[in-house]
């Protein structure tokens, strides 16, 4: 347990978890009949059932008081408002704004931002129009029937995450292709696929600096000249989306191709913005505009809702409970849609490259943990995997699960059947299976009594595992974008109480600071002998078989 002591209000916490250690979900149950229509909420067509938590009344007043005493509605506030809370970096935090659909403005730095979202939304909407009418012609006069998008990281994650998630909504006639890793391999494979003569590559990059992007989009480059386009004509292949337009100028992308970024948006956070262009082209425009209608109506519920019916600010709240009160160390999301496999991914970075941090916003290290490993993948397949686990580990993982209630495509059984498992995973991670229940069954069904004794331990299910359901009716582009800022605020509440900036990043620098000299390495003549002995053994591994 790493309760979070600057607060008060935290002592009341570490008290009510004493005492709920010894009570059992199945009990709560019991003792309140009203449980669930207490403890269900709905947002923006999210629907949260939050009843199989590890909670009461007084924890949830005393989790609330404890994110009022963190002055949570006065960091919502300054968020919203464009102050400059990313401190390390001097910037804005104003995703928001992008999803943003009312008259007032938005103001950064005394300028009102909302001319140029717009502006940049009706430049996506044109490029989207062209392509998707045959306008936009390929250097041999075709129109585009392959569109790759060059990007990794927030470039790449949340784009993709949406685009998989609106599958029914994507436009006929366009192959949408992904290059992220600058493993060779996955360009190739990618080149192989496509038409030269109608291929469009969007190559996103907030920073226009990135390593793998950056290769990758020279890779393409030359892949386009070797396939016979002129030199004159690659701007006919090339879309650029970047702050840095410096940078993609002397790339050699033109002008009236290039699409605004800014710095007030963060890459994990960027999907909403011209980074999202890919999932324009994919779905339309018009869809492309309501995703980012739902992902404004959470954040309406999430500025003007009270603390304790905030869908964010109680499932970050959930999230800080089991963290820093009953010792979890990772949080699981699992999604019963499989057009939702992309989700757990782009949580990912969009959770822990934000909240996994260690030193407070005035620089004091922290006394205790911070952002949840997150991880999850896709029911059922993963019932048939990890579930184990889950159920009879050692380890406390809350789990979210995310179960549609329709499907866009009903087929037969199968989605009743889907629901059908996301429910009865949730009801048995919270009722579990008693020593008494397993020997009834089992004497019931006849085994002989000394093979119920050996048996019995290892069917017991302890149960009395937290997990949250969110049902939406259907994976609509507005629920897909408020599920999306569902999480994106969550991760902004947690932020908040655990005092970190969620909007650097400075801990990936390192490795590419690092990358660069072992590449030096790699690539000098003979024996590599100045660095630490393993690094100088794996460089000279590598050189043994790349003379
Ligand atoms: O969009 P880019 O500037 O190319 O950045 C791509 C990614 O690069 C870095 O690794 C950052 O840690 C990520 O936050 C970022 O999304």
């Amino acid at each position: 347990m790493t309760p979070l002591s600057h607060l008060s209000s935290s002592d009341k916490l570490v008290e009510l978890q004493k005492q709920l250690a010894g009570t059992h979900l199945r009990d709560l149950f019991d003792a309140d009949k009203q449980r669930f229509d207490k403890y269900t909420m709905e947002a923006a067509g999210l629907f949260l059932d939050y009843s199989k938590n590890l909670i009461n009344d007084d924890v949830l007043a005393s989790l609330t008081k404890m994110a009022e005493e963190a002055k949570l509605p006065e960091a919502i506030k300054a968020m919203f408002s464009g102050e400059k809370i990313n401190n390390t970096e001097g910037r804005a935090v104003l995703h928001t704004a992008l999803r943003y659909f009312g008259k007032d403005p938005v103001m950064v730095d005394g300028k009102d931002v909302m001319p140029m979202i717009r502006d940049t939304h009706k430049r996506m909407k044109e490029i989207t129009q062209q392509v998707h009418k045959g306008e936009w012609k390929g250097h041999t006069g075709k129109p585009v029937k392959h569109i790759v998008n060059i990007g990794i990281g927030g470039s790449y994650l949340g784009l993709k995450t949406a685009i998989n998630a609106l599958t029914p909504y994507h436009v006929k006639g366009l192959e949408h292709h992904y290059v992220a890793n600058i493993d060779p391999n996955e360009i190739s494979e990618v080149l192989r696929k496509i038409d030269p003569e109608t291929t469009l590559f969007i190559v996103a990059s907030k920073s226009f600096g990135t390593l793998e992007t950056l290769q990758n989009a020279q890779a393409a480059r030359k892949f386009m000249l070797d396939q016979g386009c002129a030199e004159a004509d690659i701007r006919k292949h090339f879309v650029a989306i970047s702050t840095n337009l410096k940078a993609i100028d002397e790339f050699g992308i033109a002008q009236e191709n290039t699409l605004p970024l800014w710095d007030w948006v963060g890459g994990r956070y960027s999907l909403w913005s011209t980074i999202g262009l890919m999932i324009s082209l994919v779905v339309g425009f018009d869809n492309f505009e309501r995703l980012l209608k739902g992902a404004g109506d959470m954040d309406n519920h999430f500025k003007t809702a009270p603390l304790d019916q905030n869908m964010p600010v109680l499932m970050g709240m959930l999230g800080i409970w089991y963290q820093n009160y009953f010792g979890a160390e990772s949080h699981a999301v699992i999604s019963y849609d499989y057009f939702l496999r992309d989700f757990p991914g782009h949580l990912q970075q969009m959770d822990m490259e934000s909240n996994g941090k260690r030193t407070t916003l005035d620089g004091k290290t922290v006394d205790y943990q911070t952002g949840a490993v997150i991880w999850g993948g896709t029911g059922t397949n993963d019932q048939h995997a990890y579930h184990q686990l889950l159920h009879q580990g050692t380890r406390l993982i809350p789990v979210d699960f995310v179960a549609p209630a329709t499907s866009h495509n009903p087929l037969g059984e199968q989605h009743p059947w889907l629901f059908a498992n996301a429910v009865a995973q949730s009801q048995a991670m919270m009722q579990g299976k008693t020593m008494e229940e397993i020997r009834d069954e089992m004497l019931a069904a006849g085994v002989a009594a000394e093979d119920v004794e050996r048996l019995t331990p290892h069917k017991v299910i302890p149960g009395n595992r937290p997990n949250n359901m969110i049902v939406p009716e259907k994976i609509t582009p507005e629920v897909a974008g408020a599920l999306i800022a569902l999480y994106e605020q969550k991760v902004f509440v947690q932020g908040v109480l655990w005092q970190v900036n969620s909007f650097d990043q400075w801990g990936v620098e390192l490795g590419k600071v690092l990358g660069n000299r072992v590449y030096d390495r790699i690539t000098e003549k003979g024996a590599t002998s100045d660095q630490d002995s393993s690094t100088n053994g794996l460089v000279n591994r590598f050189k043994q078989f790349n003379v």
